[in-house]
């Protein structure tokens, strides 16, 4: 099942990334608190490239710094010192305002707690990052109808969120992602809450989203989830301890 419809996902050739470079390159990015008096920190260091087609992994104990670092990787947290080029973007050049532009036109963001706008029903919500990147609002509709047929969901277009299930809701969470064609995919802990069915259903999708051509790197605590990547990072104390092919 194409979950992009007749569109293309992206590509390097597409991002004009030059053949072989990272799609996301870190270099000795640190994030810390002001705690105390002190700095307390949470990420050490982290040097990571991730390119374009990978289906990455990052694991650890809570507290290790995951979400930290996928915050900074989906350009939502600017609060970070290093290095970090962004599909051929130094987003630590970039002003505040750009970065978040950047995020809107590559990263698609799905949270373990859905976030999904409780006033707007499945198809607003569905619109919304498209809203975002000024699409025209003929072809808005068009997306809106083509991901509603797409993820099995016309019959609950015009649903509240609170209306749905945990596994439903996911689904609008992860076709509200997809819709604008990210170049990358994150996922925080997303099958957290589901039932073991709706998350290989869910990890399933990313593997089809993955093999069309979309970058993903998702956090876990599931070993069964980290086996549908292709790669693991691990997370102690905000060190990168491993990184290893799955
Ligand atoms: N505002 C804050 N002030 C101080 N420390 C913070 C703040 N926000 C987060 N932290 C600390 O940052 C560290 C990393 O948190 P993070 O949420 O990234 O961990 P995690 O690996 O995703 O954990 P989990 O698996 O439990 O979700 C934690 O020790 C947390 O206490």
């Amino acid at each position: 099942m194409p979950l992009f419809g007749s569109a293309p996902a992206p590509t390097d050739a597409a991002l004009e990334l030059p053949p072989g470079a990272p799609l996301v390159s870190l270099h000795d990015v640190e994030k810390s608190y002001d705690v105390g008096g002190g700095k307390q920190y949470v990420l050490r260091r982290i040097s990571l490239d991730v390119r374009p087609g990978e289906f990455v992994t990052i694991m650890g104990p809570s507290g290790a710094g995951k979400s930290t670092l996928l915050a900074i990787l989906g350009l939502l947290d600017h609060q970070w010192t290093g290095d970090f080029e962004f599909a051929g973007h130094a987003v630590h050049r970039l002003a505040p305002r750009d970065r978040t532009a950047l995020g809107r036109r590559h990263v698609g963001f799905v949270f373990q707690q859905y976030h999904l706008l409780d006033d707007l029903t499945v198809a607003e919500n569905l619109d919304v990052p498209l809203d975002y990147r000024g699409v025209k609002k003929s072809e808005r509709q068009a997306l809106v109808a083509d991901a509603l047929d797409r993820f099995g969901m016309v019959g609950k277009k015009d649903l509240f969120p609170r209306q749905l299930s945990g596994g439903q809701q996911q689904l609008v969470g992860i076709a509200r992602a997809v819709i604008a064609k990210p170049t990358l995919l994150l996922a925080d802990e997303p099958t957290g809450n589901l039932h073991s069915a709706q998350a290989r259903e869910i990890m399933e999708l990313f593997t089809r989203l993955n093999r069309q051509g979309t970058t993903i790197i998702q956090v876990t605590h599931s070993e069964e989830n980290a086996r549908y990547g292709s790669r693991i990072v691990n997370l102690k104390d905000g060190w990168v301890v491993s990184d290893e092919k799955n």
